[in-house]
């Protein structure tokens, strides 16, 4: 089912959709909250009447409410967990953040797996140290759109096993408070497990929501459980659950088979109380391009289609608004 909101968001110019905090439909009535930092009062006015203009008529609007914020765009920050290793995770975070730029979403990409980063080669800018200005780093940008930093590019790799949490918390911020220009959304590619070094990530840096990677098999369910429990200690809400490699992609005849059984990650989602964010195919296809440097999400076809549904609802979620 299609998004009523995603066609009036469509229905905004370019300007205005770069001002949009959010968008909501509620009986008829189209509820519109836009930054208006910088603009004077004939320019707000102007806002305004655009937004009404072009809202005003489409399908199912009755009435348009406007809301002007003058406050610096927060940015807001999306980590993405699991509750062990290969599971995935760094796979999902970037197509999830490609996916979300494809959608007109200004993102960046935080890489903050101390025990094994690999965004930069994920992102094909393997290798590109990141520039820095007033002790700032400055994210190193690709062809996808979402500029890229990471704890790659802070530590030797050997060492990392041997970080206590504060000193990954202090790592992180580095990474965070840099010089993202207009990007307003993070996506932060955890450490997989949920030990100490993640729980002062999460209170130093509190994020606005969290996805929790798991792949279908029972034990990787545990795990995933405890990553619920870590966030729920942090006070970080829980956006949903992906099952990641669920039900194999046949390369050669493109029949899918379930090695690892299905509909488990549902279920664990369900039982506590987590939204299903969906599943991404075990396929050949996502591993070759991932490892070439090229995501999947930035491609046409299933892999990309399936990013591009988790992206979806990662962005409904944070478009719901503190009302959620
Ligand atoms: N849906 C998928 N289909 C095929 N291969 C996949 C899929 N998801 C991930 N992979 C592959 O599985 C491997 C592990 O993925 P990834 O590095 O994203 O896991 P991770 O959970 O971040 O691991 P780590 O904890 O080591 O950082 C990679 O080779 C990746 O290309």
């Amino acid at each position: 089912m299609t998004d009523p909101t995603d066609a009036l968001r469509a229905a905004l110019s370019h300007d205005v959709q770069s001002r949009l905090q959010s968008l909501r439909l509620a009986e008829g009535t189209a509820i519109v909250v836009l930054d208006a930092a910088g603009l004077d009062a004939d320019e707000r006015g102007e806002l305004e009447a655009g937004v009404k203009a072009a809202l005003a008529g489409q399908p199912g609007v009755r009435d348009v409410r406007i809301a002007l914020t003058a406050d610096k765009v927060r940015r807001r920050i999306i980590a993405v967990g699991s509750g062990k290793g290969g599971v995935g995770k760094s796979t999902v975070s970037a197509n999830l953040a490609v996916a979300l730029a494809r959608m007109g979403r200004k993102v960046g990409l935080v890489d903050a797996d101390i025990y094994g980063p690999s965004q930069p080669r994920l992102m094909g800018s393997e290798g590109i140290k990141p520039a820095a200005r007033d002790n700032k780093m400055i994210p190193v940008p690709n062809r996808w759109g979402v500029p890229v930093l990471s704890m790659g590019q802070l530590i030797e790799p050997d060492k990392a096993i041997a970080w206590r949490g504060p000193m990954a918390g202090n790592a992180l911020g580095q990474l965070i408070d840099a010089h993202w220009g207009d990007i307003d959304l993070l996506v932060v590619d955890l450490p997989p497990g949920t030990g100490d070094v993640q729980l002062t990530m999460l209170q130093r840096h509190k994020p606005d929501g969290a996805v929790i990677v798991s792949t279908p098999q029972d034990l990787a369910l545990i795990d995933a459980r405890r990553a619920m429990q870590l966030f729920e200690v942090g006070q970080v809400p829980v956006i949903g659950m992906v099952e990641n490699m669920a039900g194999y992609v046949c390369p050669h005849c493109g029949e899918v088979s379930d090695p690892f059984g299905s509909g488990g990650a549902e279920a664990a989602a369900a039982e506590l109380g987590h939204a299903f964010l969906g599943r991404i195919p075990l396929d050949l296809a996502i591993r070759q391009a991932s490892d070439a440097g090229t995501p999947p999400a930035a491609g046409e076809g299933p892999q990309a289609q399936a990013f591009a549904a988790l992206a979806t609802k990662v962005a409904a979620w944070l478009d719901a608004g503190p009302e959620r």
